[in-house]
Formats: C-alpha cells, sequence, structure tokens
C-alpha cells in the first residue's frame, strides 16, 4: 500500500517553526498533524516486487527467567508495526518460554552463553536495528555481555533502540553510547532520573522537562532521548518534540514494551528514508515521535474496548489498526474529532 508524500506542505510547515519558534513554545494540533505526516512519508509503501526482510529485520536483545513477557511485547510490536522478521536474543531458561508465546518470533537462547557476544555478532549483518533492554534483569554476567553486543552493534552503524535495564546498564557506563548518533533511549520516569543522576549529576527537574530532556540527551552527545510519561518529551538536545496524543488511564506493565519495539522498526525506515523524507528533522525523532503516538493509540482503541480490564496484549492487537489509522489515512491527527493532542517544541 503507498502512503501518500505530502512533503511539500509538511516542510513549509516545519520550515516555519524551525525558524520561528523557541524551544518552550507550545504549538498545537496542526503541528502535530505536520509531525505525524513526517512520519507517514518514512513508511514504505508494500509492493510485489519486495522480498522478506526489505521492510526489516529487527532483533531483540532481552529477557531472562523472570521477565518473558518484555522481550516478547517488544518483539511482537516489531512484527506487527510491519518488520518482515523478528528475533529475540535471549537466555536458555527464557528461550522456550517466549518461543512458546508466539510461533512468529525467531528466538536464541544464547544471552548466558559465554559466546554470547559471538553468537549474536553473527547475525548483525542481516539485522536492520536492535531493541536492548526489555526484560534483560541486572544479572551482572548477562549485562556483560550485552555490553558487548552494544560495541558490536555500534561499530556496525545498526540503529539501536535502548530501554528498561538497557537504561540501567548505560546509567553505570555511558560511555557505551556517548556519542552515537543512531541511538534512541525510552526511558520511564524512573529510568530518566537515574540516568540524569548518573549523566548530569543533577536529579530530575521535574518543573522543566524540556529541559531535562534536552540537557541529558547534549550530554550524551546528541543521542536521541524519549521521557515517557503523561506526556512523552523527545529530543536530540536541538529540536524537541511533545506527544501527548490521548492514551488511556490504564498503567499495565508492557506498554513501554510495545513502544520500544514500534520504535526499533520506524528507526529503521526513518533512517533509510533519511532527512530529506523528514524536512531536515532528525529521523530518530520522527521515528520516536511515530512510536508515542502510535502506544497511545493503541491505549485509547484498546481502553474504548475493554476498560479496566485493558492490558498490553489488547493494546498489540490494536497495533494494524491504530497504525492504519495514524499512518495510513489523512484523519489520524485530530484522533477522530476529539481536542488537540499533540504539541511541537522546535
Ligand atoms: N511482563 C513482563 O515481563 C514485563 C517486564 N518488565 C521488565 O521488568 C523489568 C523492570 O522494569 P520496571 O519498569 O518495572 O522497573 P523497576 O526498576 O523495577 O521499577 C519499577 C518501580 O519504579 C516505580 N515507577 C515506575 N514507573 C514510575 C513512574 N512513572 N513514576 C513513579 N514511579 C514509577 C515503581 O515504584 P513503586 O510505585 O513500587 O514505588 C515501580 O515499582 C525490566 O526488565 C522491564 O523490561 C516490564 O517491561 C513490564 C512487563
Ligand atoms: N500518565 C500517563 N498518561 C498517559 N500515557 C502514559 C502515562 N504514562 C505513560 N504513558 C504512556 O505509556 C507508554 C509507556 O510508558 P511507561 O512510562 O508506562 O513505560 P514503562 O514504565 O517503561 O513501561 P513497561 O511496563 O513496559 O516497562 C508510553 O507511550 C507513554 O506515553
Ligand atoms: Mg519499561
Amino acid at each position: 500500500m503507498a502512503v501518500s508524500s505530502g512533503c511539500g506542505a509538511v516542510r513549509s510547515c516545519l520550515g516555519v517553526l524551525n525558524r520561528a519558534f523557541p524551544l518552550h513554545t507550545a504549538r498545537s494540533v496542526t503541528d502535530m498533524e505536520a509531525a505525524l505526516q513526517l512520519v507517514r512519508n518514512v513508511v514504505p509503501p508494500l509492493a510485489a516486487w519486495k522480498h522478506k526482510g526489505q521492510a526489516g529485520r529487527i532483533g531483540v536483545v532481552g529477557g531472562c527467567p523472570e521477565y518473558t513477557g518484555a522481550p516478547y511485547f517488544a518483539a511482537i510490536s516489531a512484527l506487527k508495526v510491519g518488520a518482515d522478521l523478528s528475533h529475540v536474543f535471549t537466555t536458555q531458561d527464557a528461550a522456550p518460554v517466549i518461543k512458546s508465546y508466539s510461533p512468529e518470533l525467531i528466538v536464541h537462547p544464547v544471552l548466558d552463553s559465554p559466546s554470547a557476544v559471538q553468537d549474536v555478532e553473527k547475525w548483525l549483518p542481516r539485522l536492520h536495528a536492535l531493541v536492548v533492554g526489555p526484560g534483560l534483569g541486572r544479572d551482572d554476567v548477562l549485562l556483560e555481555n550485552v555490553k558487548g553486543i552494544l560495541e558490536a552493534s555500534r561499530t556496525r552503524g545498526i540503529p539501536i533502540v535502548i530501554d528498561a535495564d538497557g537504561l540501567w546498564l548505560v546509567a553505570q557506563q555511558p560511555a557505551l553510547i556517548q556519542g552515537y548518533q543512531k541511538v534512541v533511549l525510552t526511558p520511564n520516569h524512573v529510568e530518566f532520573s537515574r540516568l540524569a543522576e548518573a549523566v548530569l549529576g543533577d536529579p530530575l527537574d521535574g518543573r522543566d522537562r524540556y529541559r531535562s530532556v534536552q540537557r541529558l540527551s547534549q550530554a550524551l552527545g546528541n543521542v536521541t532521548v524519549v521521557q515517557k510519561g503523561e506526556q512523552d518529551v523527545i529530543s536530540d538536545g536541538g529540536q524537541a518534540l511533545t506527544c501527548s496524543r490521548e492514551g488511556s488511564g490504564r498503567r499495565c506493565g508492557g506498554q513501554g514494551d510495545l513502544l520500544s519495539g514500534s520504535l526499533g522498526v520506524l528507526a529503521h525506515w526513518a533512517l533509510l528514508a533519511g532527512p530529506e523524507k523528514t524536512n531536515g528533522s532528525s529521523p530518530l525523532l520522527v521515528a520516536a515521535f511515530g512510536a508515542c503516538a502510535l502506544t497511545r493509540q493503541c491505549a485509547r482503541q484498546a481502553f474504548q474496548k475493554h476498560g479496566r480490564a485493558t492490558t498490553t496484549t489488547d493494546m498489540i492487537r490494536e497495533l494494524g489498526p491504530a497504525f492504519s489509522r495514524l499512518f495510513e489515512t489523512s484523519a489520524g491527527a485530530d484522533g477522530g474529532g476529539v481536542a488537540p493532542t499533540g504539541e511541537l517544541h522546535l
């Protein structure tokens, strides 16, 4: 299915914003629509001439005996957003459990092996993006292996989304990702505070989230940071975006995993499309905005059906319709007639 470009209108809209508005100036639904249009521009068309793998081969590095749900949520979300193949690199014990959730995932029981880094490295040439951290836990041996995987992936220039316990590792060793322009960090409230403390030496300044996210990004060499919360704040140290699209009041676990898996695919697509399709804005910033909007749209749709009983599995079922609504129609940005749902801070 082809996705319309619409780049001309967006270019002029964001061009004006870039020049005219300082970081803290809130914009309204028009800007939300402009940002969504940029996401639409990077979504690859579905076409008969394409072969399996071209829409994306994503690897999720995570999972341990305690947390098998998180890597599953991330990996299945990547597939449902549109990746062709989704791999999970996990521990020996967690692998059969994750495999049993879905025949669609390719699961490698290697993460606690002494040859973990080499075992994953073999696959890196075939992967377009990695999502590191969902359900990883904090075992020292696993973290050491993940450190090696991060270094090998960085050397190869593979885009990396780092979430959950991957962020714990980054807080211990920020040099691992310092200055790597193809990384996106997706901290929740607690993870952001931990990173800010480790990298900036400050506790979180809750009064000025834009500034905090921007400072963290800058201190890490302008990596892209998504601070999740009531509003998601995204920055690459220069530009900042906020996504406050209506989601739901349910705070069940796993929604961040859905976001990180979706972002793995969108990051690959956006980098492939390049800044020409994102009107000069950072492709990763646009991808992150898309993943936040999509996660919140899934939450909203799932909540409309299931209310208080909504779980992340219900949200994953909404990925197809939510994606279609946001990125394959021109009617997505108004959320079906509700009040403004997003702002752009440039
Ligand atoms: N089904 C699965 O397998 C899932 C597995 N998961 C995996 O679990 C691992 C640990 O990840 P995690 O996010 O639970 O982090 P963790 O450091 O234990 O902190 C938790 C504590 O932080 C707090 N807190 C959290 N948010 C806050 C906020 N916004 N604002 C304020 N406080 C907040 C809150 O503290 P409390 O309210 O208890 O004081 C909470 O108890 C990781 O690998 C992850 O991927 C998850 O992905 C879910 C699905
Ligand atoms: N108060 C809120 N209101 C609306 N949406 C929220 C709120 N807090 C978080 N979200 C949304 O939920 C999604 C996941 O964010 P959250 O902070 O729950 O991540 P997390 O703690 O890493 O989740 P996980 O349980 O997967 O580890 C994001 O898309 C975010 O926008
Ligand atoms: Mg999380």
